[in-house]
């Protein structure tokens, strides 16, 4: 739940700072009154999602997290609830100490973490370790209490963000607390949204801590939530050339079924014609799989040349090996300077081969590609995924999606959007073939790469979830593809 009009905003930890400092300087709300704003929204949020908690526990970090903390337990022991606050033995200062003031004045007594000390038992316990200061993985103190919290059954309240996870990254440099329920404060930080995010955050809402509309405007902000987008519906009168004509190239020896499931994906989601170039070898599989499919065996590129100069737009990698073959073939289909995806084998040449497009192109890597195109490792992709999208976007020239839980497309020019639907049942093979036929379909109907890129990224990720009704555990990608058609124009917001 957003209550801000600016709810598909989202920002980094260091422009949420800047919003902080101009409710202070301009608008003359002290830091103090925040706090107690935060603690006033967590504790009415605790209150409505756990309307029969009478026992709390309340954990109390040195910063103003824990300030949040403190002065949520005076909230709470002053509404008749039974509350306990463990606090780490860092002194806080500050707003904090004023904050830990008004708990001890409300009669409240605080209790230091001891080291694998058992953990008092409660109706709900409540995360105010550390919030957006978090700059480094908790230390050994800090990390103990944190696995304690995790390993009870008691449902977790995280104030702003689950302690330990990186608000502006959605990376968690060490352990973080898995929460049920995190309740954020003024504006919603980018990092709540991808990389490992997912397994901490829980139920998200964000509030705006009553602070006015002029706040937001003109402060800049860095990536957008995916909403709705729709394709405009077809024409009464369409035929199928206006649908736009995809080629999809690969499906070396082995490889066929990634071919076909790119294919597939490119019919379900509208494309008029869907032609294939792949290995001779392939070609009775495919047609008996799936007649509409228009399978061409290719040697190279001679064979491939006629197939691209009749196609509206490529989609190049799916299958396609890094051999002779498949390194001919994308050689020749670059050279077309058609509209493309590129995805799997046709990234992995690309790391080897470094090519700058200028036009519409999407890439579609997950983190592993990622890290070969940007010469990096996975964990640095991890690390930093809006900063590793932007650079695939801006070192190639193309829209570049980068996969994952909370998946990012980022446009050369810097804009970003973030996907958060999708889900794990969608971690097995096929999925990402999916995806580069949902794109590719996208293009060759009139969309351009950003659009046609976040738009594909959502259908997929909605179509996933809509297949996951019937399950996650064992989701096959062609499951996916009656989703993909029922979806037909479009997503809304949930
Ligand atoms: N002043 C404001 O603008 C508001 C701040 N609010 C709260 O304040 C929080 C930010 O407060 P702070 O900036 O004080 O930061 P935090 O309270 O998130 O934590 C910072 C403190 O933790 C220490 N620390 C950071 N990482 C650590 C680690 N890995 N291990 C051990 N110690 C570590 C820092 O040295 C510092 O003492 C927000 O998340 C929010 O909860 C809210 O009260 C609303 C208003
Ligand atoms: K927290």
């Amino acid at each position: 739940m957003h209550s801000s009009p600016h709810h598909r905003d989202l920002y980094t930890v260091e422009q949420v700072r800047a919003l902080d400092r101009r409710a202070i300087d301009d608008l003359g709300i002290t830091g103090f009154e925040l706090m107690n704003r935060a603690a006033t929204a967590a504790f009415a949020a605790l209150c409505r999602h756990w309307p029969e908690a009478r026992r709390i526990v309340v954990f109390c970090g040195p910063g103003n997290n824990g300030g949040d903390g403190y002065l949520l337990a005076s909230l709470a022991h002053g509404a008749g609830m039974a509350v306990e606050v463990i606090e780490l033995s860092d002194a806080p200062r500050g707003d904090a100490a004023l904050a830990r003031d008004t708990w001890q004045r409300s009669e409240g007594t605080s209790r230091h973490w001891q080291h694998d000390a058992p953990l008092p038992q409660a109706d709900v316990y409540v995360d105010a370790l550390y919030g957006t200061g978090l700059n480094r993985a908790p230390e050994a103190s800090a990390a103990n209490l944190i696995q304690r919290i995790n390993a009870s059954a008691v449902p977790v309240l995280a104030l702003d963000v689950p302690s330990g996870l990186n608000a502006d990254t959605g990376e968690c440099p060490g352990v973080a607390v898995r929460a049920d329920l995190t309740v954020s404060f003024i504006a919603a930080k980018r990092g709540l949204y991808t990389g490992q995010a997912a397994t901490k955050v829980g139920g998200l809402q964000i509030d705006t801590l009553g602070l006015p509309e002029i706040l937001w405007q003109g402060m800049p902000t860095d990536a957008t939530l995916l909403e709705a987008m729709h394709l405009p519906p077809r024409a009464r009168d369409a035929h199928k050339g206006d649908c736009g004509h995809v080629l999809a190239v690969g499906g070396d020896r082995g490889t066929a079924g990634a071919i076909r499931l790119c294919g597939e994906a490119a019919l379900r989601s509208g494309a008029g014609l869907v032609s294939i170039a792949t290995r001779n070898e392939n070609l009775i599989a495919l047609n008996s799989a799936r007649p509409e499919l228009m399978a061409h065996g290719v040697h190279g590129p001679q064979e491939l040349q006629p197939l691209l100069d009749r196609a509206d737009v490529l989609a190049v990698g799916p299958g396609l090996g890094q051999g002779a073959w498949g390194h001919a073939l994308w050689l020749t289909a670059l050279d077309s300077g058609k509209p493309m995806v590129l995805d799997a084998d046709g990234l992995n040449l690309l790391a080897r081969e470094p090519h700058r497009f200028d036009g519409h192109v999407v890439l579609t890597p997950h983190p592993g590609e990622a890290a070969r195109l940007l010469g990096t490792t996975i964990a640095q992709v991890q690390t930093d995924r809006f900063a590793a999208a932007r650079a695939l976007a801006q070192r190639y020239g193309a829209v570049a999606v980068l996969k994952g839980s909370g998946s990012l497309v980022a446009h050369p020019d810097g804009r970003l959007d973030v996907c958060i639907w999708g889900n794990p049942g969608m971690a097995t093979g096929g999925m990402g073939d999916l995806l580069t036929g949902v794109i590719a379909a996208l293009l060759a109907q009139g969309c351009s790469a950003w659009d046609a890129a976040r738009m594909g990224v959502g259908l997929h990720a909605r179509a996933g979830d809509l297949a996951a009704h019937h399950g996650e555990r064992g989701l096959l990608a062609s499951d996916l593809l009656e989703p993909l058609r029922a979806l037909g124009n479009g997503f809304a917001h949930d």
